[in-house]
Protein backbone atom coordinates (compact mmCIF):
# COMPACT_ATOMS: atom_id res chain seq x y z
CA UNK A 1 0.00 0.00 0.00
CA UNK A 2 1.56 3.56 -0.86
CA UNK A 3 0.19 6.74 0.57
CA UNK A 4 -0.35 9.77 -1.00
CA UNK A 5 -0.56 13.13 1.29
CA UNK A 6 -2.32 15.37 0.00
CA UNK A 7 -2.30 19.50 1.32
CA UNK A 8 -5.19 21.35 -1.05
CA UNK A 9 -3.83 24.53 0.59
CA UNK A 10 -5.93 27.57 -0.33
CA UNK A 11 -7.62 29.32 -3.18
CA UNK A 12 -7.93 27.47 -5.90
CA UNK A 13 -5.51 24.88 -4.10
CA UNK A 14 -8.86 22.52 -3.33
CA UNK A 15 -9.95 23.11 -6.55
CA UNK A 16 -6.99 21.55 -8.67
CA UNK A 17 -5.89 19.01 -6.11
CA UNK A 18 -9.28 17.65 -6.29
CA UNK A 19 -9.44 17.17 -9.87
CA UNK A 20 -5.84 15.55 -9.87
CA UNK A 21 -7.02 12.88 -7.30
CA UNK A 22 -9.60 12.52 -9.26
CA UNK A 23 -7.42 11.59 -12.58
CA UNK A 24 -4.99 9.45 -10.22
CA UNK A 25 -8.16 7.67 -8.51
CA UNK A 26 -9.36 6.38 -12.04
CA UNK A 27 -5.69 5.28 -12.70
CA UNK A 28 -5.22 3.52 -9.91
CA UNK A 29 -8.37 1.44 -10.55
CA UNK A 30 -6.72 -0.32 -14.03
CA UNK A 31 -3.34 -1.24 -11.74
CA UNK A 32 -2.22 -3.60 -9.13
CA UNK A 33 -0.98 -0.55 -6.85
CA UNK A 34 -3.12 -0.10 -3.82
CA UNK A 35 -3.00 3.78 -2.73
CA UNK A 36 -4.68 5.54 0.43
CA UNK A 37 -5.05 9.32 0.03
CA UNK A 38 -4.61 11.18 3.30
CA UNK A 39 -5.45 14.87 3.45
CA UNK A 40 -3.92 17.32 5.56
CA UNK A 41 -3.53 21.14 6.24
CA UNK A 42 -0.86 24.12 5.15
CA UNK A 43 -0.88 27.40 4.23
CA UNK A 44 -3.54 29.52 5.12
CA UNK A 45 -6.05 26.73 6.05
CA UNK A 46 -3.87 25.03 8.67
CA UNK A 47 -3.22 28.96 10.01
CA UNK A 48 -7.04 29.13 10.47
CA UNK A 49 -7.34 25.93 12.45
CA UNK A 50 -3.95 25.69 13.82
CA UNK A 51 -2.56 29.20 14.40
CA UNK A 52 0.42 27.78 12.08
CA UNK A 53 0.99 27.57 8.26
CA UNK A 54 2.55 24.00 9.06
CA UNK A 55 1.42 22.20 11.78
CA UNK A 56 3.43 19.02 13.03
CA UNK A 57 0.51 16.63 12.57
CA UNK A 58 1.00 17.92 8.70
CA UNK A 59 4.84 17.44 8.66
CA UNK A 60 4.38 14.04 10.32
CA UNK A 61 2.03 12.52 7.86
CA UNK A 62 4.41 14.18 5.00
CA UNK A 63 7.24 12.00 6.79
CA UNK A 64 5.67 8.86 6.49
CA UNK A 65 4.38 9.30 3.30
CA UNK A 66 5.54 8.01 -0.12
CA UNK A 67 4.30 11.21 -2.01
CA UNK A 68 2.46 14.36 -1.22
CA UNK A 69 0.63 16.37 -4.00
CA UNK A 70 0.08 19.82 -3.01
CA UNK A 71 -2.52 22.42 -4.20
CA UNK A 72 -0.77 26.48 -3.31
CA UNK A 73 -0.90 28.14 -0.63
CA UNK A 74 -1.56 32.41 0.22
CA UNK A 75 -3.89 35.03 -0.44
CA UNK A 76 -5.43 37.87 0.58
CA UNK A 77 -6.99 36.89 3.84
CA UNK A 78 -3.33 35.94 5.45
CA UNK A 79 -1.56 39.33 4.23
CA UNK A 80 -3.55 41.68 5.86
CA UNK A 81 -2.68 39.75 9.10
CA UNK A 82 0.40 39.97 10.84
CA UNK A 83 3.61 39.56 9.04
CA UNK A 84 5.18 36.96 11.42
CA UNK A 85 2.74 34.52 10.31
CA UNK A 86 2.31 33.57 6.28
CA UNK A 87 0.98 31.41 5.12
CA UNK A 88 4.04 30.44 2.03
CA UNK A 89 6.54 29.68 5.12
CA UNK A 90 4.43 26.34 5.80
CA UNK A 91 5.42 25.95 1.89
CA UNK A 92 9.09 26.57 2.95
CA UNK A 93 9.12 24.52 5.90
CA UNK A 94 6.96 21.42 4.22
CA UNK A 95 10.06 21.81 1.86
CA UNK A 96 12.72 22.21 3.78
CA UNK A 97 11.36 19.32 6.70
CA UNK A 98 11.59 16.73 3.75
CA UNK A 99 14.71 17.69 2.44
CA UNK A 100 13.42 18.09 -1.07
CA UNK A 101 16.50 19.87 -2.59
CA UNK A 102 15.83 19.57 -6.35
CA UNK A 103 12.94 20.83 -8.10
CA UNK A 104 11.78 20.18 -11.82
CA UNK A 105 9.84 22.48 -13.99
CA UNK A 106 9.20 21.19 -17.16
CA UNK A 107 8.39 23.44 -19.69
CA UNK A 108 6.83 21.99 -22.70
CA UNK A 109 5.15 24.08 -25.69
CA UNK A 110 1.43 21.84 -26.52
CA UNK A 111 0.96 21.98 -29.70
CA UNK A 112 -2.76 22.62 -29.07
CA UNK A 113 -1.31 25.88 -27.33
CA UNK A 114 0.90 27.15 -29.32
CA UNK A 115 -1.70 30.10 -30.38
CA UNK A 116 -2.00 30.87 -26.82
CA UNK A 117 1.62 31.88 -26.40
CA UNK A 118 2.23 35.51 -27.22
CA UNK A 119 5.78 34.28 -28.35
CA UNK A 120 2.93 32.36 -31.27
CA UNK A 121 4.75 29.99 -33.79
CA UNK A 122 7.89 30.70 -34.80
CA UNK A 123 10.12 30.73 -31.55
CA UNK A 124 7.90 28.25 -29.58
CA UNK A 125 7.43 25.71 -31.77
CA UNK A 126 9.44 22.18 -30.26
CA UNK A 127 10.54 24.13 -27.10
CA UNK A 128 10.92 21.19 -24.54
CA UNK A 129 12.69 21.94 -21.20
CA UNK A 130 13.20 21.44 -18.19
CA UNK A 131 14.33 23.92 -15.21
CA UNK A 132 16.17 22.42 -12.24
CA UNK A 133 15.47 24.45 -9.24
CA UNK A 134 17.54 24.29 -6.20
CA UNK A 135 15.01 24.48 -3.69
CA UNK A 136 16.13 24.47 -0.08
CA UNK A 137 18.96 26.92 -0.12
CA UNK A 138 19.70 30.30 -0.85
CA UNK A 139 18.32 33.72 -0.38
CA UNK A 140 15.02 31.70 0.82
CA UNK A 141 16.74 30.42 3.85
CA UNK A 142 19.96 32.16 4.78
CA UNK A 143 20.13 33.37 8.33
CA UNK A 144 20.01 36.05 9.24
CA UNK A 145 16.72 36.61 7.26
CA UNK A 146 14.69 39.85 6.73
CA UNK A 147 16.28 40.89 10.08
CA UNK A 148 15.38 44.48 10.99
CA UNK A 149 17.38 46.97 11.78
CA UNK A 150 16.41 48.05 15.43
CA UNK A 151 15.32 51.90 13.81
CA UNK A 152 13.67 49.90 10.99
CA UNK A 153 15.80 51.61 8.17
CA UNK A 154 17.78 48.63 7.51
CA UNK A 155 16.70 44.83 6.17
CA UNK A 156 19.41 42.12 5.42
CA UNK A 157 18.73 38.70 3.10
CA UNK A 158 21.24 36.35 3.22
CA UNK A 159 22.56 34.25 -0.03
CA UNK A 160 24.47 31.27 1.04
CA UNK A 161 24.89 27.62 -0.46
CA UNK A 162 27.22 25.21 0.81
CA UNK A 163 29.44 23.22 -1.82
CA UNK A 164 27.33 19.70 -0.67
CA UNK A 165 23.90 22.26 -1.57
CA UNK A 166 25.13 22.83 -4.93
CA UNK A 167 26.42 19.86 -6.02
CA UNK A 168 23.64 17.39 -5.14
CA UNK A 169 21.43 19.40 -6.80
CA UNK A 170 23.81 19.91 -9.97
CA UNK A 171 24.16 16.16 -10.18
CA UNK A 172 20.70 15.65 -10.55
CA UNK A 173 20.52 18.06 -13.16
CA UNK A 174 23.55 16.08 -14.77
CA UNK A 175 21.48 12.61 -14.89
CA UNK A 176 18.64 14.56 -16.33
CA UNK A 177 20.55 15.94 -19.01
CA UNK A 178 21.81 12.28 -19.57
CA UNK A 179 17.79 11.24 -20.02
CA UNK A 180 17.29 13.62 -22.32
CA UNK A 181 19.39 16.06 -25.23
CA UNK A 182 22.42 15.75 -23.49
CA UNK A 183 22.35 19.75 -22.73
CA UNK A 184 23.17 21.67 -19.94
CA UNK A 185 22.67 25.11 -18.87
CA UNK A 186 23.54 26.77 -15.89
CA UNK A 187 22.40 30.23 -14.60
CA UNK A 188 24.01 32.26 -12.25
CA UNK A 189 25.12 35.93 -11.58
CA UNK A 190 29.07 35.37 -11.38
CA UNK A 191 29.88 38.69 -12.81
CA UNK A 192 28.41 39.91 -9.28
CA UNK A 193 27.69 37.31 -6.88
CA UNK A 194 30.37 34.39 -4.95
CA UNK A 195 27.77 31.83 -4.36
CA UNK A 196 27.53 32.05 -8.64
CA UNK A 197 31.48 31.77 -8.91
CA UNK A 198 31.29 28.70 -6.49
CA UNK A 199 28.20 26.94 -8.20
CA UNK A 200 30.30 27.64 -11.87
CA UNK A 201 33.50 25.90 -10.03
CA UNK A 202 31.26 23.12 -8.95
CA UNK A 203 29.17 22.81 -12.53
CA UNK A 204 32.83 22.48 -14.28
CA UNK A 205 33.48 20.09 -11.76
CA UNK A 206 31.04 17.65 -12.31
CA UNK A 207 31.08 18.14 -16.20
CA UNK A 208 34.16 16.07 -16.17
CA UNK A 209 32.05 12.93 -15.45
CA UNK A 210 29.50 13.55 -17.82
CA UNK A 211 31.99 14.40 -20.82
CA UNK A 212 28.70 13.16 -23.37
CA UNK A 213 26.70 16.46 -21.72
CA UNK A 214 27.69 19.71 -23.35
CA UNK A 215 27.56 22.19 -20.79
CA UNK A 216 27.21 25.93 -20.94
CA UNK A 217 26.87 28.81 -18.75
CA UNK A 218 24.72 31.84 -18.72
CA UNK A 219 23.77 34.64 -16.53
CA UNK A 220 20.41 35.13 -15.29
CA UNK A 221 20.07 38.67 -16.61
CA UNK A 222 20.50 37.27 -20.33
CA UNK A 223 19.64 33.94 -20.20
CA UNK A 224 15.76 35.77 -18.97
CA UNK A 225 16.34 37.30 -22.45
CA UNK A 226 17.10 33.94 -24.17
CA UNK A 227 14.17 32.14 -22.70
CA UNK A 228 11.94 34.68 -24.60
CA UNK A 229 13.96 35.25 -27.76
CA UNK A 230 15.28 31.30 -28.28
CA UNK A 231 13.71 28.82 -25.96
CA UNK A 232 14.31 26.38 -28.39
CA UNK A 233 17.97 26.44 -27.13
CA UNK A 234 17.53 24.85 -23.97
CA UNK A 235 17.29 20.94 -22.78
CA UNK A 236 17.82 21.42 -18.85
CA UNK A 237 18.53 24.39 -17.33
CA UNK A 238 19.83 24.56 -13.46
CA UNK A 239 19.84 27.15 -10.99
CA UNK A 240 19.41 28.53 -7.97
CA UNK A 241 16.62 28.87 -6.01
CA UNK A 242 15.26 32.35 -6.24
CA UNK A 243 16.51 32.56 -10.33
CA UNK A 244 14.40 29.22 -10.84
CA UNK A 245 11.41 30.87 -9.20
CA UNK A 246 11.70 33.77 -11.47
CA UNK A 247 12.40 32.35 -14.72
CA UNK A 248 9.49 29.05 -14.21
CA UNK A 249 6.82 32.02 -14.01
CA UNK A 250 8.53 33.37 -16.90
CA UNK A 251 8.88 30.10 -18.91
CA UNK A 252 5.35 29.72 -18.46
CA UNK A 253 3.84 32.15 -20.66
CA UNK A 254 5.73 29.80 -23.45
CA UNK A 255 3.49 26.92 -22.20
CA UNK A 256 0.34 29.25 -22.48
CA UNK A 257 -0.32 29.77 -19.04
CA UNK A 258 0.84 29.40 -15.58
CA UNK A 259 -1.97 26.32 -15.56
CA UNK A 260 0.18 24.38 -17.51
CA UNK A 261 3.23 24.20 -15.72
CA UNK A 262 3.46 21.00 -13.56
CA UNK A 263 6.53 20.74 -10.97
CA UNK A 264 8.26 17.58 -8.61
CA UNK A 265 10.26 18.44 -5.88
CA UNK A 266 13.07 15.37 -5.15
CA UNK A 267 15.63 14.10 -3.32
CA UNK A 268 18.09 11.35 -3.19
CA UNK A 269 15.29 8.72 -2.29
CA UNK A 270 11.78 8.19 -4.21
CA UNK A 271 10.12 10.37 -1.51
CA UNK A 272 8.77 13.72 -3.58
CA UNK A 273 6.62 16.49 -3.30
CA UNK A 274 4.20 17.31 -6.46
CA UNK A 275 2.33 20.88 -7.12
CA UNK A 276 1.77 22.97 -9.96
CA UNK A 277 4.06 26.15 -10.41
CA UNK A 278 1.48 28.43 -10.02
CA UNK A 279 -0.28 30.07 -6.72
CA UNK A 280 -3.53 29.93 -4.83
CA UNK A 281 -5.07 32.33 -7.93
CA UNK A 282 -7.37 34.50 -5.05
CA UNK A 283 -8.99 36.35 -8.43
CA UNK A 284 -10.30 33.10 -9.60
CA UNK A 285 -10.55 31.07 -6.77
CA UNK A 286 -14.00 29.17 -6.49
CA UNK A 287 -15.52 29.95 -9.29
CA UNK A 288 -14.48 26.74 -11.14
CA UNK A 289 -11.99 28.75 -13.78
CA UNK A 290 -9.06 27.36 -12.24
CA UNK A 291 -7.04 25.09 -14.82
CA UNK A 292 -6.46 22.00 -13.02
CA UNK A 293 -3.94 20.91 -15.87
CA UNK A 294 -0.47 21.54 -13.84
CA UNK A 295 -1.43 20.01 -10.97
CA UNK A 296 -3.02 16.89 -12.72
CA UNK A 297 0.83 16.96 -15.09
CA UNK A 298 1.93 16.90 -11.06
CA UNK A 299 -0.03 13.83 -10.53
CA UNK A 300 1.40 12.38 -13.42
CA UNK A 301 5.19 13.31 -12.58
CA UNK A 302 4.05 11.68 -8.97
CA UNK A 303 3.51 8.56 -10.70
CA UNK A 304 6.56 8.31 -12.68
CA UNK A 305 9.25 9.32 -9.54
CA UNK A 306 7.53 8.34 -6.99
CA UNK A 307 5.51 5.23 -7.44
CA UNK A 308 7.18 3.87 -10.49
CA UNK A 309 4.67 3.76 -12.64
CA UNK A 310 5.99 5.21 -16.05
CA UNK A 311 3.25 3.58 -18.29
CA UNK A 312 0.34 5.09 -15.89
CA UNK A 313 2.45 8.63 -15.95
CA UNK A 314 2.75 8.88 -19.97
CA UNK A 315 -1.53 7.77 -20.09
CA UNK A 316 -2.20 11.01 -18.12
CA UNK A 317 0.19 12.98 -20.15
CA UNK A 318 -1.12 11.46 -23.54
CA UNK A 319 -4.50 12.22 -22.21
CA UNK A 320 -4.07 15.91 -21.70
CA UNK A 321 -2.60 16.48 -24.77
CA UNK A 322 -5.66 14.67 -26.62
CA UNK A 323 -8.09 16.83 -24.83
CA UNK A 324 -6.09 20.05 -25.76
CA UNK A 325 -6.09 18.54 -29.18
CA UNK A 326 -9.68 18.16 -29.78
CA UNK A 327 -10.22 22.47 -29.11
CA UNK A 328 -11.28 21.45 -25.12
CA UNK A 329 -9.56 24.41 -22.77
CA UNK A 330 -10.46 26.25 -19.62
CA UNK A 331 -10.59 29.99 -19.88
CA UNK A 332 -6.67 31.20 -19.55
CA UNK A 333 -5.56 29.39 -22.37
CA UNK A 334 -6.52 29.88 -26.26
CA UNK A 335 -6.75 27.56 -28.87
CA UNK A 336 -6.93 27.89 -32.73
CA UNK A 337 -9.70 25.51 -33.04
CA UNK A 338 -12.49 24.70 -34.94
CA UNK A 339 -14.59 23.38 -32.62
CA UNK A 340 -12.62 25.68 -29.31
CA UNK A 341 -14.88 25.08 -26.33
CA UNK A 342 -13.62 26.99 -23.11
CA UNK A 343 -14.90 24.32 -20.07
CA UNK A 344 -14.31 24.43 -16.21
CA UNK A 345 -12.20 23.17 -13.83
CA UNK A 346 -14.85 20.17 -13.45
CA UNK A 347 -15.52 19.66 -17.23
CA UNK A 348 -11.74 19.13 -18.36
CA UNK A 349 -11.06 16.40 -15.60
CA UNK A 350 -14.05 14.40 -16.72
CA UNK A 351 -12.36 14.70 -20.48
CA UNK A 352 -9.19 14.00 -18.98
CA UNK A 353 -10.41 10.56 -17.22
CA UNK A 354 -13.02 9.85 -20.07
CA UNK A 355 -9.86 10.05 -22.54
CA UNK A 356 -7.66 7.42 -20.22
CA UNK A 357 -10.42 5.50 -20.27
CA UNK A 358 -11.05 4.92 -23.83
CA UNK A 359 -7.20 5.14 -24.23
CA UNK A 360 -7.51 2.09 -21.97
CA UNK A 361 -10.21 0.04 -23.45
CA UNK A 362 -8.55 0.49 -27.06
CA UNK A 363 -5.43 -0.72 -25.84
CA UNK A 364 -6.82 -3.66 -24.00
N1 LIG B 1 3.24 26.97 -4.66
C1 LIG B 1 2.48 27.87 -4.08
O1 LIG B 1 1.77 27.58 -3.14
C2 LIG B 1 2.49 29.27 -4.59
C3 LIG B 1 3.14 29.62 -5.78
C4 LIG B 1 3.09 30.93 -6.22
C5 LIG B 1 2.39 31.89 -5.49
N2 LIG B 1 1.78 31.51 -4.32
C6 LIG B 1 0.95 32.45 -3.54
O2 LIG B 1 -0.29 32.60 -4.22
C7 LIG B 1 -0.83 33.90 -3.92
C8 LIG B 1 -1.22 34.59 -5.22
O3 LIG B 1 -0.04 34.87 -5.95
P1 LIG B 1 0.00 35.51 -7.41
O4 LIG B 1 -1.32 36.11 -7.72
O5 LIG B 1 1.22 36.31 -7.50
O6 LIG B 1 0.27 34.25 -8.39
P2 LIG B 1 -0.72 33.13 -8.92
O7 LIG B 1 0.10 32.11 -9.59
O8 LIG B 1 -1.62 32.66 -7.85
O9 LIG B 1 -1.62 33.88 -10.04
C9 LIG B 1 -1.04 34.64 -11.09
C10 LIG B 1 -2.09 34.78 -12.22
O10 LIG B 1 -2.20 33.54 -12.91
C11 LIG B 1 -3.54 33.04 -12.86
N3 LIG B 1 -3.50 31.60 -12.59
C12 LIG B 1 -2.64 30.96 -11.76
N4 LIG B 1 -2.90 29.65 -11.74
C13 LIG B 1 -3.93 29.46 -12.59
C14 LIG B 1 -4.66 28.31 -12.99
N5 LIG B 1 -4.37 27.09 -12.53
N6 LIG B 1 -5.66 28.47 -13.86
C15 LIG B 1 -5.97 29.68 -14.35
N7 LIG B 1 -5.32 30.80 -14.02
C16 LIG B 1 -4.31 30.69 -13.14
C17 LIG B 1 -4.20 33.79 -11.70
O11 LIG B 1 -5.60 33.87 -11.89
C18 LIG B 1 -3.48 35.13 -11.74
O12 LIG B 1 -4.10 35.97 -12.66
C19 LIG B 1 0.26 34.63 -3.12
O13 LIG B 1 -0.10 34.56 -1.76
C20 LIG B 1 1.52 33.85 -3.40
O14 LIG B 1 2.46 33.91 -2.35
C21 LIG B 1 1.81 30.23 -3.87
C1 LIG C 1 4.90 30.96 -2.72
C2 LIG C 1 6.39 31.00 -2.88
C3 LIG C 1 7.05 30.91 -1.54
C4 LIG C 1 6.91 29.92 -3.85
C5 LIG C 1 8.41 30.04 -4.03
O1 LIG C 1 8.93 31.14 -4.25
O2 LIG C 1 9.09 29.01 -3.96
C6 LIG C 1 6.27 29.95 -5.23
O3 LIG C 1 6.46 31.15 -5.88
C7 LIG C 1 6.77 28.80 -6.06
O4 LIG C 1 7.29 29.03 -7.16
O5 LIG C 1 6.62 27.63 -5.65
MG1 LIG D 1 7.09 30.95 -7.89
Amino acid sequence: MKTITVLPGDGIGPEVTASAVRVLRSIMKHSQQDVQFVEKKIGGAAIDTYGTPLPQETIDQCQSSDAILLGAVGGPKWNAQSMNIRPEQGLLGIRKAMGLFANLRPVEAYQALIDSSPLKRTFVENVDFVIVRELTGGLYFGTPSERRGANNEQVVDTLAYSRTEIQRVVEKAFQLAMKRRKKLTSIDKANVLESSRMWREVVNQLAKHYPEVTVNHQLVDSAAMQLITNPGQFDVLVTENMFGDILSDEASVITGSLGMMPSASLRSDKVGLYEPVHGSAPDIAGQGKANPLATILSAALLLRYSLDMDQEASKIETAVREVLNQGYHTGDLQIDHQDDKIVNTTEITDLVINTMNQNSTVTQ
